[in-house]
């Protein structure tokens, strides 16, 4: 069995007559956490929803343990262990922490060991499980959209630019947070992140693209950020 939880080869998709991706070459090691970096718009997001099934492959392939599933719709995906996690905010802004919770599952007889798992990282949500989700504080939405992407303890994560727009103290906790989910099981996850230092603080290796392609990538260590704020800055 290969070693990879993910792996893309020769990867193109995109929109209408436009190829946003062209030929994205990418692995994922079981129990790795890979940073995801480019300027904006060079189709970070793009990899994430084609993965997810959002968006059909145009020519290579997507595999997760060494067998494809292109076509497989997002649905399938979530059920055999691809959590997600969106760079829009997609909660329910008039239901309830527990219900906006609960709407990850397939079977309600799970919600309470769901909770309790997610709770470990995010006390807060628990204390607060009948607040609406919408008078949440941003930094507190993200959380809860994290939250919702481990409540089926998914042992791979996609994770799109969740420090966007948040104060450091919940980037810290984010982190905190990722760190023990590989920890405690294992997990693969994958960060598109525009924020550069947690990016690097999270990740065991990092990947940069440009133009729908990978154009470097590396271990993680003390060149590593000069490495890609050059690719940032260019
Ligand atoms: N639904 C869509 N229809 C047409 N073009 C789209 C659509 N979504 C994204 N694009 C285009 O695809 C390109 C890549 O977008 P994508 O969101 O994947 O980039 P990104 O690297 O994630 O950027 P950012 O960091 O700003 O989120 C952009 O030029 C964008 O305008």
């Amino acid at each position: 069995m290969t070693d990879n939880r993910l792996t893309i080869e020769a990867l193109t998709s995109g929109y209408g007559e436009t190829d946003i991706l062209q030929g994205v070459a990418l692995t994922l090691r079981r129990g790795e956490i890979l940073a995801l970096m480019g300027r904006n718009g060079m189709g970070k997001t793009t990899l994430l929803k084609t993965v997810m099934g959002l968006i059909q492959t145009r020519a290579g392939r997507i595999m997760l343990d060494g067998s494809p599933v292109d076509g497989k719709p997002p649905a399938w995906l979530l059920a055999h262990g691809v959590g997600y996690a969106p760079q829009e905010l997609p909660l329910f802004q008039d239901l309830s922490i527990r219900d906006n919770l609960r709407l990850a599952l397939r079977h309600d007889r799970d919600l309470a060991k769901a909770l309790q798992n997610v709770g470990r990282s995010f006390p807060f949500l628990l204390e607060r499980l009948e607040q609406l989700a919408g008078t949440l504080s941003g930094g507190e939405q993200k959380m809860l959209i994290l939250a919702r992407a481990l409540m089926n303890e998914p042992d791979l994560l996609l994770i799109d630019e969740i420090s966007e727009g948040i104060q450091p103290s919940v980037v810290q906790r984010i982190a905190t947070a990722l760190k023990t989910e590989r920890e405690r099981r294992g997990i693969s996850i994958l960060v598109v992140e525009q924020n550069l230092d947690f990016a690097l603080s999270v990740a065991d290796r990092w990947a940069v693209m440009k133009l729908g392609q990978i154009v470097d990538e590396g271990a993680c260590n003390a060149e590593s950020r000069e490495t890609v704020l050059k690719h940032l800055s260019i």
